[in-house]
């Protein structure tokens, strides 16, 4: 999937599957999210046509796109979840994902969380430290359940990706180093209210290459074998996300090479396969959708001033990304060369530098593209900037599926101590 595929243009004009994003715009201010259900669907589907030949099970990864919408979407299809937090299993059991789908991913799980996930019975909890697991062991006994658990492994593998979404490194904070993975297990088996069940491992974000995963899932092979030596009994293998998407040019391989090289790593192990794809499946189906508030010459540059800004769409202040910015309504004009900001006091609100968009005006609309995951779920509400609406298409009809909050709702939420 293209960042274009589901938002093409006919006629110079923007569409989203088959609605203009224009007529969007008339009826949801901008600016506004737009997800496209189908292309959604479509890339679930890819994946689980990929994985037919293996016993997998899909676990979105809740963090890139939280909306209750794009969950019940994914749950309809009959995918799980992976989380990170009791907020993200409140969403995913509210959208309807079962509990016995859901793996519980996170460095920090608090004794009330894991006390909730307990309670609900969920599939796996995937282990990042020895105090972890001591903490759940206790919750568990306390509750008189058993926690199905696999470590989060650190492999040591270097992800050839943004170095701020790169987790599989030993100087990363996220799991338990491969050389301790034996102890740690050994602890495990011999702690109360614990069940080994299998071994988790996520090496980052926004991978563009396969080399790495195997890398990884070769040495996750070889710790399996290991500790199947050891007499555990490990029967699933969580290999997490990290396939990347086509932002601009980048050549990603596609699901099945994915699918094929987790079987020739692992397939031999006869392990359950947990796998935790959160960008794959919706970066490319949603865009930003913005309106130009002003035009600006400056001395060396023009700058294009959206009413969108870094509040809305942290990625390119946060990680230098590129997104690809198109006018909604080409018409007949030329391509010019902008700076295209965002309206926040900050120098970082700058979307992209010295970019050809098609010459625009101000009141015209503007798409950020890819920008389906950690998008909205990234955004605050800085320069009290209220959070932009999310809109779900299918075919021709649209959906609010969150609303933008009115500015009573948000000072509303401070409270004047009554001493003051
Ligand atoms: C544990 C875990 N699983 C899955 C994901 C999803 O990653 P991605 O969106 O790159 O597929 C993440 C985020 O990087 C993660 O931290
Ligand atoms: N927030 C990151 C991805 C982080 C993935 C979470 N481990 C991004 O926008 O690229």
């Amino acid at each position: 999937m293209t960042p274009v595929s589901y938002f093409p243009h006919k006629n110079n004009e923007m569409y989203v599957e088959d609605i203009a994003v224009s007529d969007i715009a008339q009826h949801v201010q901008t600016p506004f999210y737009c997800y496209s259900s189908t292309a959604i669907e479509t890339s679930f589907q890819e994946y689980q046509n990929a994985f037919i030949s293996q016993d997998a099970l899909i676990c979105y990864a809740v963090k890139a796109n939280s909306n209750q919408a794009v969950l019940a979407t994914l749950a309809k299809l009959g995918s799980g979840a992976d989380v990170v937090s009791m907020g993200e299993i409140r969403r995913a059991i509210t959208a309807g994902i079962k509990a016995d789908k859901i793996v519980y991913s996170g460095v920090a799980k608090t004794q009330e969380e894991i006390h909730y996930a307990l309670s609900l019975g969920i599939f796996q909890f995937n282990v990042e430290s020895e105090p972890e697991l001591e903490l759940i062991s206790k919750v568990a006994t306390s509750l008189n359940k058993t926690a199905s658990i696999a470590f989060r492994i650190n492999p040591d593998v270097c992800a050839q990706t943004h170095a701020k979404i790169s987790t599989g490194k030993a100087e990363n904070k996220f799991g338990v180093p491969i050389s301790k993975a034996r102890i740690a297990y050994k602890r495990a088996a011999s702690l109360p209210g614990i069940k080994v069940q299998g071994v988790d491992v996520h090496i980052g974000s926004q991978l563009t290459s396969l080399a790495p995963f195997e890398e990884a899932y070769q040495r996750i092979a070889e710790l399996v074998d290991e500790l199947r030596a050891d007499g555990h009994e490990i029967s699933v293998v969580d290999v997490g996300g990290g396939l990347g998407i086509t932002y601009l040019d980048e050549v990603i391989p596609n699901k099945q090479s994915y699918a094929d090289l987790v079987k020739a790593q692992l397939g031999h192990l006869n392990c359950k396969i947990i796998i935790e794809p959160g960008r794959s499946l919706l970066g490319n189906a949603g865009i930003l959708v913005s309106s130009v508030v002003f035009v600006k010459n400056g001395e060396e540059r023009q700058f294009l001033i959206l009413d969108a800004g870094m509040n809305d769409l942290i990625r390119p202040s946060m990680y230098e990304a590129y997104h690809q910015i198109i006018a909604v309504n080409k018409g007949a004009n030329e391509l010019k060369t902008y700076d295209v900001v965002g309206p926040v006091c900050e120098t970082g609100d700058t979307f992209a530098k010295a970019r050809q968009v098609h010459e625009s005006d101000a009141g015209d609309l503007i798409a950020i593209m890819s920008s389906g995951a950690y998008g909205s779920v990234m955004s605050s509400s800085y320069n009290t900037r209220m959070l932009a609406p999310e809109v779900m298409v299918k075919g021709n009809e649209f959906a609010i599926v969150k609303k933008r909050p009115s500015y009573e709702e948000i000072i509303k939420q401070d409270i004047i101590p009554s001493w003051l």
